[in-house]
């Protein structure tokens, strides 16, 4: 590739890595980096909001964060995607954030999910929406995932919903999505989400990823599969990704 072709390629996204050593290292620094931006917004506005995702690899940055002892009663905490599915469902993104972050000094904080008694996402959507507008907006801090066929958020490739859902200049906070259903989507392909504006607005983006496979699915949607979720997330938004082994 030339210099300039390289060059091009680089200006394609706002992504910033910072890599560690080892998971423990790259907890810390992730929670400073969240404790700082949370209190950012507590002194410019007196309240903060965080917007969380579910998977396995936030838990130990929850367990940290939950004896992080910042001003968690001006804290609101909320879901960055759901499942639909309630509350007791074993794979219900709210009953996670709430198992792994709500204890400790986090318990005082407010905590929102997405789920409604509605039949589907997009019945919801108002709703979820009308919800939402008592969370802090923009989010001070966002907190993605990535799955190994290159979604964040719910963001999945070739959804229902999906070009709305990254549409830089939308103007909803929370949008309804369907997968196509796969093996990392399992069942649960009907989502509510958080929009690509929403985030694309909070000062503070961060992606926590683990593991050589996350890491190659993400270089390649930036240099290669540019059509991926995150891909196009990353053309609009810098975030910056924590990654270890
Ligand atoms: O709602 C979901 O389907 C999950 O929350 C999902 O989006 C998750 O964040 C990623 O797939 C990464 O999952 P892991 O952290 O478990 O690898």
């Amino acid at each position: 590739m030339s210099a300039v072709m390289a060059k091009a390629h680089k200006a394609a996204h706002k992504i910033k890595w910072r890599c560690f050593e080892t998971r423990e290292q790259m907890v810390d620094e992730l929670a400073e980096a969240c404790c700082e931006a949370l209190m950012r917004g507590i002194r410019k506005r007196g309240t903060a909001s965080w917007a969380v995702s579910g998977g396995s690899t936030p838990k130990p940055l929850f367990d940290a964060m939950s004896q992080a002892e910042i001003d968690w009663e001006n804290i609101q905490v909320a879901l960055v995607d759901e499942r639909w599915v309630d509350l007791g469902h074993p794979r219900s993104n709210e009953a996670f954030m709430r198992a792994a972050l709500q204890k400790g000094h986090a318990a005082e904080a407010m905590y929102i999910g997405m789920k409604t008694p509605h039949a589907t996402p997009f019945e919801a959507v108002e709703a979820v929406n009308a919800r939402y507008a008592q969370v802090k907006q923009p989010f001070d801090s966002v907190l993605l995932g990535l799955g190994s066929d290159g979604h964040t958020a719910s963001f999945f490739p070739d959804a229902e919903g999906l070009d709305a859902a990254l549409d830089i200049n939308g103007d909803k906070t929370c949008v309804a999505l369907r997968a196509k259903r796969s093996d990392v989507t399992g069942d649960e392909v009907d989502r509510m989400s958080i929009s690509a504006s929403a985030i694309a607005k909070a000062p503070h983006v961060v992606l926590m990823i683990t593991g050589d496979e996350k890491k190659a699915v993400l270089e390649r949607a930036l240099a290669v599969d540019t059509h991926l979720p995150i891909a196009k997330l990353a053309e609009h938004v810098t975030i910056t990704v924590y990654w270890a082994p």
